[in-house]
C-alpha cells in the first residue's frame, strides 16, 4: 500500500510536469544494443515546452460504466488508418463497420461523436506499390485513399474525419510531436543491424521468425538491414507501462489481450528505431533532411491530426483541444503493440494523455490464415455489396463473429444467416404483420402499443432483451447484441402462431378486436427492433421504421430512449407492406451429372410466403 502511494506522489510529480523524467523509468537501464552517437539537440528547449503539460489520463471505470469508456466528454473512436500499399478488402472493411456501429449506438444514447478513419500513405511499401504500378508516391496514395473513402460510402459507414497522413497538418504535428519527445531526452541517435519485414515495416526479432527467418503473418523471409537512425527510448518507459496496465487493466481488450501485452512489455521493452535513412517518401526528420520518420511513429499520430480544425495552421496544442484523449482505438491484433506498447509510451514521453481504451479484434481468415493484401488472400469488400447491398455485408460479419475472435468466410454460411435473420425473423414478420393489418384493418392502428401493459409477458420479454442488447453494445460485443435483438424476432414470430391473428379475423367480433390489438403488438416489437438493430443494418432500419409510419427525420433523430415500450400510437396509418429484406437466394444446381454441384446467388426482389401471409 506504502509501496503503490508512494508511487503515486511520483507519478503526480511525473504528470505535472512530464519533462521530467519519470522516477520509475529512470532505474530502468535502456539495453544497449545500439552503438550510441553524439547527437545534438533541435532548438526545442524544455523550460519552452515545460508550459505544455498534460494530465495524464488514468482509465479508471465506475459502476454504471463497466469498461471504463464513457466520461461524460465525446465519444471519440478510431480504426487503423489503413495503409495504401492495396486497396481496401473485406479485413479492412471489417473494422471501420464495428466502428461504424459502435459509433451509431453512441450517437443514439445522445453522445457527441467523433468517428475517425483514414489512411497510412508513408513508407516504404506505398513506394514500391507506386513504382510497381508505374505510378509516383504521391498519384498512387490519391487513388488508393479514394478507393476507401468509395467502399467506406458502399457500405453507409459515417465517418465524421477522413485523415490522410500526407496531409500538411499531419506533417505540422508529427514534427511538433517529434521535437517535444526530442526534448524530452527520448530521443538518440544509434545504429542498428537487424532483420527487417517491409511488409510489417519493423524489425523483428530472431526468435519470432519462422524458418528461413520468414515474417509469421506475412511469410516472407525478412531482410538483414543495417541503419544509421534515431531511436526513441521505448525502454525508459517499462515500469511505467507495466503499472499503467496495472492498474488500468481495461485500458487493453479483450482481457485475454491484455495478457499478450503484458508479457511483450516482461519480457522486456526494446528502444525502437524511428527513422529511416533507405525511404524518401516520409516525413524529414526534424533537422535531419537526410532521414524520414519512421512510418508508424508517424502514421499513429494520425488519430491526433484528424481532430485538428485548421487545415492551414494546426499545431498539436489545437489539435488536442479538438476531443484528446480518444476513447476507443479499434485495431486488429496484427497492430496491437503498436496501439498498446509504443503509441502510449510515445505519449507519454510528449505529455500527452493516454487513449482510454485500446480494442484489438481478431482476423478475418481465409484457410486458417489471416486475410491481408500482403498475402494476398483477401476477399473483396465491393463484389460483396454489390451483390448483397450493405446490410447484408454488416449484419453478418457483425453478428457471425465474435467481436474479438477470428472468423472464417463462408458463402453459404453467409446467405443462410442474412436469409434466416434478416429475411424471415425480421422483414417476414413485417411483411406478415402488415399484410393482416392491410387487409382486416385498412392499415392503421386500432390502438396505442400500450395497451399492453407493464407485467404483460411479452412485452416483459421485448423490453429484457433491448436492455439485454444495450448492455452488449456497451460492452462491444457487437454479435450479442445482434443475437438479442433477433430473439426479438423470434419471440414476435411466436406470438404470432401462437395467436393465429388471420383466424381470430375470421371468427369476428371480440376475436377480431383482440387480433388488430395483437397486430399492433407485434409492430411495436419490429419498431423496437428497428431502433435497436439501426447501428448494424441502418438501411434496413430505416425501412422498417419507414413502413411503420414514421419519417425519415423522426429516423434519423431517434435516441435510444425510443426502444422504450410505448412508441406506436393508435390511428397511425402504417405504409404498403413492401419486403424490406430481398432474400438470397442460393440454388445448388447440378449441371453435370452430379459430379459437382454448382451453385448460383441470384438476390431476387421477393420474400417467400409463410403460412400467415398465405392465410392473410
Ligand atoms: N484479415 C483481417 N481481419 C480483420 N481485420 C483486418 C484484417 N486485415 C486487415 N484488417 C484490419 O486492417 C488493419 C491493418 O491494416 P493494413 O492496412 O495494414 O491492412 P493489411 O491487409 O493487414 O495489410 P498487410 O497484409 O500488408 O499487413 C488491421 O489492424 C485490422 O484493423
Amino acid at each position: 500500500m506504502a509501496a503503490k502511494m508512494n508511487q503515486s506522489i511520483q507519478n503526480a510529480i511525473w504528470l505535472l510536469n512530464p519533462l521530467h523524467h519519470h522516477p520509475l523509468s529512470s532505474k530502468v537501464k535502456p539495453r544497449l544494443h545500439f552503438r550510441r552517437q553524439p547527437f545534438f539537440v533541435s532548438s526545442t528547449s524544455s523550460s519552452s515546452m515545460s508550459s505544455k503539460r498534460a494530465l495524464f489520463c488514468t482509465c479508471t471505470s465506475s459502476s454504471a460504466d463497466n469498461n471504463g469508456l464513457h466520461d461524460g466528454g465525446p465519444f471519440v473512436i478510431t480504426t487503423p488508418l489503413y495503409y495504401v500499399n492495396a486497396p481496401p478488402h473485406m479485413g479492412s472493411a471489417y473494422t471501420t463497420i464495428a466502428a461504424d456501429a459502435i459509433a451509431r449506438f453512441q450517437r443514439l444514447l445522445g453522445k457527441k461523436v467523433v468517428f475517425i478513419t483514414g489512411t497510412d500513405e508513408h513508407g516504404e511499401k506505398i513506394a514500391t506499390a507506386a513504382a510497381a504500378q508505374g505510378s509516383n508516391p504521391s498519384e498512387h496514395c490519391n487513388v488508393i485513399s479514394q478507393a476507401y473513402k468509395t467502399l467506406w460510402k458502399d457500405l453507409e459507414i459515417a465517418y465524421d474525419k477522413f485523415i490522410r497522413t500526407t496531409n500538411p497538418k499531419h506533417e505540422a504535428i508529427v514534427k511538433e510531436f517529434y521535437s517535444r519527445v526530442l526534448a524530452n531526452g527520448d530521443i538518440y541517435r544509434a545504429n542498428y543491424e537487424g532483420l527487417y519485414c517491409v511488409n510489417c515495416e519493423e524489425y523483428k526479432d530472431e526468435k519470432e521468425l519462422l524458418d528461413n527467418n520468414c515474417c509469421p503473418m506475412h511469410l516472407k523471409p525478412c531482410v538483414m538491414r543495417k541503419e544509421d537512425n534515431y531511436f526513441f527510448a521505448l525502454s525508459k518507459y517499462q515500469k511505467l507501462l507495466e503499472a499503467t496496465l496495472t492498474e488500468n487493466p481495461n485500458f487493453v481488450q479483450p482481457s485475454f489481450r491484455l495478457n499478450e501485452v503484458q508479457s511483450w512489455i516482461k519480457s522486456g521493452l526494446r528502444d525502437f528505431s524511428i527513422s529511416r535513412t533507405s525511404v524518401d517518401w516520409g516525413i524529414p526528420v526534424p533537422n535531419d533532411n537526410r532521414q524520414t520518420i519512421y512510418v508508424w511513429f508517424d502514421a499513429l499520430l494520425g488519430y491526433v491530426s484528424a481532430l485538428a480544425e485548421d487545415e492551414e495552421q494546426s499545431n498539436l496544442e489545437s489539435a488536442i483541444s479538438s476531443g484528446w484523449p480518444v476513447s476507443l482505438h479499434l485495431i486488429g491484433k496484427d497492430i496491437l503493440r503498436f496501439h498498446a506498447v509504443y503509441w502510449p509510451a510515445m505519449l507519454m514521453s510528449a505529455g500527452l494523455s493516454l487513449p482510454k481504451m485500446v480494442f484489438g479484434h481478431g482476423f478475418l481468415t481465409k484457410d486458417g490464415m489471416k486475410m491481408g493484401k500482403s498475402l494476398g488472400n483477401t476477399l473483396e469488400p465491393n463484389d460483396l455489396v454489390r451483390k448483397f447491398g450493405p446490410d447484408a455485408v454488416r449484419y453478418f460479419f457483425l453478428r457471425e463473429v465474435e467481436f474479438g475472435n477470428d472468423g472464417d468466410y463462408s458463402e453459404d454460411r453467409f446467405i443462410n444467416i442474412v436469409n434466416a435473420h434478416l429475411a424471415n425473423t425480421v422483414g417476414n414478420l413485417l411483411n406478415r404483420t402488415l399484410g393482416l393489418l392491410k387487409k382486416n384493418c385498412q392499415s392503421t392502428l386500432v390502438a396505442d402499443s400500450t395497451i399492453a401493459a407493464e407485467g404483460n409477458v411479452f412485452r416483459d420479454t421485448v423490453e429484457k432483451l433491448v436492455e439485454k442488447a444495450r448492455v452488449h453494445y456497451e460492452g462491444l460485443s457487437l454479435s450479442s447484441a445482434c443475437e438479442a435483438i433477433l430473439e426479438i424476432g423470434n419471440a414476435g414470430n411466436s406470438y404470432m402462431d401462437e395467436r393465429a391473428p388471420w383466424s381470430l379475423f375470421k371468427q369476428g367480433g371480440d376475436a377480431s378486436e383482440a387480433a388488430a390489438k395483437d397486430l399492433v403488438i407485434i409492430l411495436e416489437a419490429l419498431r423496437i427492433i428497428a431502433i435497436a438493430l439501426s447501428p448494424v443494418t441502418p438501411s434496413l432500419c430505416w425501412r422498417i421504421y419507414g413502413q411503420l409510419g414514421f419519417s425519415k427525420d423522426e429516423f434519423d433523430s431517434a435516441t435510444w430512449i425510443e426502444t422504450k415500450w410505448g412508441g406506436l400510437k393508435g390511428g397511425q396509418v402504417m405504409a404498403q407492406p413492401k419486403p424490406v429484406f430481398a432474400r438470397i437466394e442460393n440454388r445448388m444446381e447440378d449441371e453435370d451429372g452430379g459430379e459437382a454441384a454448382k451453385k448460383e446467388v441470384k438476390n431476387k426482389d421477393k420474400v417467400p410466403q409463410t403460412q400467415g401471409v398465405a392465410e392473410a
